[in-house]
């Protein structure tokens, strides 16, 4: 049995986690889940699946939860997420909040020395040499959930890291693909959510349109591979059923497909090195029929470029990059801005910060709240 853990269990990933989990009830416990504040879906999952822990975001609603729920110890707060990841009898954490709000409690499951399930890129982004140089003394597993990584990990089962030559991370275009950039002058919220392959979180699916979800991608196989910038590609590929693919010094390329459905690589992280049954819907190529990919426009999508050039420069340049963005979309979200002002406050904010170098923990969050205050005012 393997005993699991979820934060923000009532998100996108969280749920799809926890129908894998359901799909295979003899190899998994759910030991702690924590949400922000759909009360009603976390009541649903605590009765279904008893976990020992609970937690939300505020006070007000845990008191509200244990009117509901008895069995379970209720917590809340960034207290109440860390003591899931880290105080429960879970041997694997499932790291599914949205946000840079997933690196202390990430890093303090890590520090109790538990498996990590990794969906939540933004940690990896804002602070990969911590994230990484932790796991690495624990002795911890980063085992990817983002698709991409996923496919990449798959691809390199049992390759020698030096016989890659690079490996290229696909990306469907997102929700404006096809659109000019004049034609993004006046798109809409409802616009942006409608992703053209995947249902996902708010949050993520403006970042595919706006081509930063590949940029924090680029960031986060650099941490999660090894490997320099220059050997990491994106192309585009309407499709998404090509998830990603190596190509090895003697040219060969590996690539994992299927069609886009998040409980695989869910699963494959939580059963790794095995693999089980899933309730996906097995990929017919013959139907596909026909897959396309395209050369990157990096002066069409220039949210990539500038993670390539925040990932080169290093220090809390990504750490910037990812909360710009992350006040971006919530202002873009809320109708305080357009969706080409994203871009632009990511840039405005970049060009204003003096970077640091080799940062520790107090100086990633100094940079990232620096961020939040520049953005927001931008
Ligand atoms: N969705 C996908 O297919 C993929 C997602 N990812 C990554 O996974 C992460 C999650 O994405 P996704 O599932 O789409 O996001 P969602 O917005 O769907 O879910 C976010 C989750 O985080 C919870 N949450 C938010 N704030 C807090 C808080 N303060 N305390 C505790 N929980 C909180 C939410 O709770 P509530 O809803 O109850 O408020 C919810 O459970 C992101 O980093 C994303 O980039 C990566 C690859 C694919
Ligand atoms: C499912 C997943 O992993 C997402 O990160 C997905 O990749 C988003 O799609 P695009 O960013 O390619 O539009
Ligand atoms: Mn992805």
């Amino acid at each position: 049995m393997k005993r699991i853990a979820i934060l923000g269990s009532t998100g996108s990933v969280g749920t799809q986690t926890l129908d894998v989990i359901a799909h295979h009830p003899e190899r998994f416990t759910v030991e702690g889940i924590a949400g922000g504040t759909n009360l009603p879906l976390l009541i649903e999952q605590a009765k279904r699946f008893k976990p020992r822990k609970v937690s939300v975001s505020t006070k007000a609603l845990a008191d509200e939860l244990r009117l509901h729920i008895s069995e379970a110890e209720v917590l809340y707060g960034e207290a109440g997420l860390t003591e899931i990841a880290a105080g429960t009898d879970a041997d694997f954490v499932v790291t599914a909040v949205v946000g840079s709000q997933g690196l202390r409690p990430t890093l303090a499951a890590i520090d109790a020395g538990k498996q990590i399930g990794l969906a939540n890129k933004e940690t990896l982004v804002s602070a990969g040499h911590i994230v990484t140089d932790l796991a690495r003394k624990r002795g911890v597993k980063l085992l990817p959930i983002d698709s991409e990584h996923s496919a990449i990990f798959q691809c390199l089962n049992g390759e020698s890291h030096e016989r890659i030559r690079k490996i290229t991370l696909t990306a469907s275009g997102g929700s404006f693909r096809d659109r000019t950039r004049d034609e993004l002058q006046h798109v809409t919220v409802q616009d942006a959510l409608k992703h053209p392959n995947w249902s996902m979180g708010a949050k993520i699916t403006i970042d595919s349109a706006s081509m930063v979800n590949k940029g924090l991608e680029v960031i986060e196989a650099h941490w999660l591979f090894g490997l320099p910038y220059d050997r990491i590609d994106v192309l585009i590929h309407p499709e998404s059923i090509v998830h990603s693919f190596v190509e090895f010094t003697d040219h060969s390329i590996i690539a994992q497909m299927g069609n886009p459905d998040m409980r695989v690589p869910i699963q494959y992280a939580l059963t790794y090195p095995d693999r089980l049954e899933t309730p996906s819907k097995p990929l017919d190529l013959t139907e596909t029929g026909k897959l396309v990919f395209r050369k990157m426009d990096f002066e069409r999508f220039p949210c990539l470029r500038m993670a390539y050039d925040s990932g080169r420069a290093g220090g809390t340049m990504p750490t910037v990059y990812n909360a710009a963005n992350e006040v971006a979309v919530s202002r873009f979200l809320n109708g305080d801005i357009g969706f080409l002002q994203i871009e632009h406050v990511i840039e405005q904010v970049l060009s204003q910060h003096a970077a640091v170098a080799a940062p520790d923990l107090e100086s990633i969050m100094a940079a990232d709240q620096w961020a939040r205050t520049a953005a927001s005012r931008m």
